[in-house]
């Protein structure tokens, strides 16, 4: 005869087997996804999380619960190198949620990720009319009811929340816990009139900030110090233990990696987050070329409101980056930080993207769906997932030289000007490769 479990061996078993890690995984993939079938997709993640546990990769290890929906990849999975499990740069964390913003582009209506402007525009009527008896409308009972009003709250708040919820440490993940006491109090540096001012463009510049909400947006602002260095003066060492994540306002720097120059930082750009978030000495020292401003970020401020959004956004990304032709030739590091910048949208099916003779501001990626591209009206290529748009206008700085719509609903990345000089400067001469095949192939049907 089985024996009644007591309320403190459910505790035990249920804290064992990390059922709450779970659901809040489960919680978090739907908030974020909102898949149309939900069973199917609360399959689909609890079986990801089984082949890991079965596979023996994670053997005793607490469950991890896997991003769903990765965008589709353009070539088969199986054809790109896994990268090891213990490198420094793998991002494996559960999902969280953002508003995307970019001012660079205020002509478009940045909806939330992966969700239709009709749907925002949907759920945001849903939310000003938070009746509980609109939620009855499945015909469950009353106590269902109540189930799902709670449950929608705490999703909310959860997602609201992202990362005040005790997440289960994995592989290459500092023990350090995530779970944000209440009672922690983030650094509050004084700041006169103009450090604001140039506090909040620094800000503005640099895109690890652009995907957080406003109320995290005024933690980090209220958290970050001044420091400026001289040229010459080495801010992080290759090796150290780090505590400080940097953002550039003003000022050159150097990446070296085993002596060999390997990149630069400039304004807006930001570095450090490695050591913070694996606890890995750091990867790579960063040393002044000219004199610098810098702005840093405690290890707590950093850990609680950045890092779960930033290997988020690399997690989502990553398998869909590897992927995508034209970012090849860059380094795992390189694909990573365009992950931090990309901003999300949808279109649906007949939208322009972008017009011929428009300014251009965006570079394109598709993850999902299709697009055609029209030239004065005729239609000259068709583009689908793992393809990119958008690159001439802003390598030329010259408007918009073709038309491209959706065929269908379509989900986009994109890059914001400054990011993609930035970031793609590395695949600059494949790209304009691959603009002159375009053109001896435009001027050929013209
Ligand atoms: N190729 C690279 N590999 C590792 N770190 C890099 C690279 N390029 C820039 N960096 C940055 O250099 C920082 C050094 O400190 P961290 O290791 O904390 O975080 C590192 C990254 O932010």
């Amino acid at each position: 005869m089985s024996r009644v479990p007591t309320e403190q061996s459910i505790k035990e078993y249920l804290q064992e087997k990390h059922v709450s890690s779970l659901f809040v995984a489960l919680l978090e993939g739907i908030c974020i996804e909102t898949p149309d079938d939900v069973p199917s997709f609360m399959v689909n993640l609890l079986e990801k999380n089984f082949q890991i546990n079965r596979s023996g990769q994670q053997a005793k290890s607490k469950p991890k619960p896997t991003p769903i929906k990765t965008p589709a990849p353009k070539k088969a999975q199986a054809a790109v190198p896994k990268k090891e499990d213990s490198g420094p740069f793998i991002p494996t964390f559960t999902f969280g949620s953002r508003r995307d913003e970019d001012e660079d582009t205020p002509q478009v209506e940045e909806p939330e990720i992966y969700s239709t402007n009709e749907d925002n525009q949907d759920n945001q009527d849903e939310d000003e009319d938070e009746s509980p008896t609109k939620l009855g409308g499945s015909g469950f009972g009353q106590d269902d009811k109540a189930n799902d009003q709670l449950l929608s709250d705490t999703a909310v708040d959860l997602i609201r929340r992202r990362y005040s919820v005790s997440v289960p440490r994995r592989i290459g993940i500092s023990n350090e816990s995530l779970k944000v006491d209440e009672h922690v109090k983030f650094p509050v540096i004084p700041k006169t009139e103009s450090e604001r001012v140039q506090l909040t463009a620094a800000i503005d510049k640099c895109s690890v900030f652009k995907h957080l909400e406003n109320e995290d947006k005024k933690v980090v602002f209220d958290a970050m110090a001044e420091k400026n260095v001289e040229k010459g003066d080495v801010i992080i060492q290759q090796g150290d233990e780090g505590d400080l994540f940097y953002v550039v306002d003003s000022g050159d720097c150097d990446i070296i990696i085993n002596d060999k120059k390997v990149g630069v930082y400039h304004d807006g750009d930001s570095f450090g987050e490695l050591a913070l978030i694996y606890g890995t000495p750091r990867a790579a020292t960063i040393k002044a070329t000219t004199d610098v401003k810098l702005w840093h970020i405690d290890r707590t401020t950093f850990r609680t409101i950045l890092m779960g959004q930033t290997m988020n956004r690399r997690k989502l990304y990553e398998d869909f980056l590897r992927n995508v032709e034209i970012l090849k030739t860059i380094d795992d590091y390189e694909r990573l930080t365009i992950a931090d910048a990309l901003q999300a949208e949808n279109w649906t099916d007949g939208s322009a993207i972008v017009t011929q003779g428009d300014a251009g501001h965006s570079f394109y990626i598709i993850v999902e769906g299709e697009v055609f591209v029209k030239k004065d009206g005729v239609e000259v290529a068709v583009l689908k997932s793992g393809d990119y748009f958008g690159e001439m206008a802003l390598m030329f700085n010259q408007p918009r030289a073709a038309t491209v719509v959706a065929d269908g609903p379509v989900k986009t990345v994109r890059l914001d000007r400054r990011s993609f000089k930035l970031l793609l400067g590395p695949c600059e001469d494949v790209l304009k490769r691959n603009t002159s095949v375009y053109n001896q192939f435009m001027s050929k049907q013209i």
